[in-house]
């Protein structure tokens, strides 16, 4: 029998945007070693879960603890360093920059030294690149193969399904213990938004203790790779199951249904 253990506890977080509640006594927990797919019509708070998540915007009221500490007024940065990683439903890839680049600019805040001591130690300097270079290549060996080669050459030479895998490779850096991320498929074909799919639950499975939460709106994605499922409405949870629970809820079925009548 396996055992549940809580990586995250939210509880009653709220967030308002002036007379805007986006998130409103939110109740949910992340499962260790889980993916959850974080579902719901747009406007539902999704995004803003994420943002609150990672430190980007402070929650009005409520409680997030991860791995038994309080997130709420942490930063960012701190936040990041405890294992969180995210990507962002718009790309934030610098197009001219190689994927090396790319994936190590994620990574910033962990390098030991800044400008200054590069430019005078030199040698310091180059063993931090040659390393970091060797954990990008490790990355890449890991979640995209046919990358290795390409390490080099600028992002804007990829189509748009590798320049998934070079933002979920820079979220991944850092081997975080929870990855966001904020619709992967947006923007990509039926084939590659499956060939994605197949490559993150590839990498859950060859890094250790990898918990995944994902936004979606591709159902048959969701019905892929979650293995449970958190229904947003109005920013409140109004559902909770696995795919097939979900999807047969009479309330999940109103939040979209009326949203498509809308
Ligand atoms: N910074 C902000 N300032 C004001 N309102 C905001 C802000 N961020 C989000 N909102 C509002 O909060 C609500 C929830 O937005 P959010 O982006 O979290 O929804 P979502 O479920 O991620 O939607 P989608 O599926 O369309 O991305 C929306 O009404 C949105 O307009």
């Amino acid at each position: 029998m396996s055992q549940t253990k809580t990586l995250v506890e939210v509880k009653d977080l709220t967030m308002r945007f002036g007379g805007l509640t986006a998130l409103d006594n939110l109740n949910m927990s992340i499962h260790e070693g889980e993916v959850l797919g974080l579902l719901g019509p747009n406007g539902s708070g999704k995004t803003t879960f994420f943002n609150v998540l990672t430190g980007l915007y402070k929650a009005s009221s409520g409680s997030i603890v991860y791995k038994g500490e309080e997130v709420i007024g942490k930063s960012p940065q701190q936040i990041y360093r405890s294992g969180v990683a995210r990507t962002f439903q718009r790309s934030r890839l610098s197009l001219p920059l190689t994927v090396f680049d790319n994936i190590v600019i994620g990574d910033y805040q962990h390098m030991q030294h800044g400008l200054i001591f590069n430019l005078f130690r030199r040698k310091a300097f180059r063993a931090e690149y040659d390393a970091y270079v060797e954990k990008v290549r490790d990355l890449l060996n890991i979640f995209s193969p046919p990358l290795v080669e390409r390490m080099f050459e600028p992002v804007e030479t990829f189509t748009m399904i590798d320049r998934r895998r070079i933002e979920v490779c820079r979220a991944l850096l850092s081997r975080p213990r929870l990855l966001l991320l904020d619709e992967p498929s947006a923007g990509m074909t039926h084939d590659e938004t499956h060939a994605l799919m197949g490559d993150i639950l590839d990498v859950r499975s060859k890094l250790d203790n990898l918990t995944v939460v994902l936004i979606e709106h591709e159902m048959n994605v969701i019905e892929r790779i979650t293995d449970r499922c958190v229904v947003l409405n109005y920013g409140k949870k109004i559902a909770e199951g696995t795919y097939a629970e979900i999807t047969s809820d009479p309330n999940v079925q109103t939040a979209y249904l009326g949203e498509e009548a809308a």
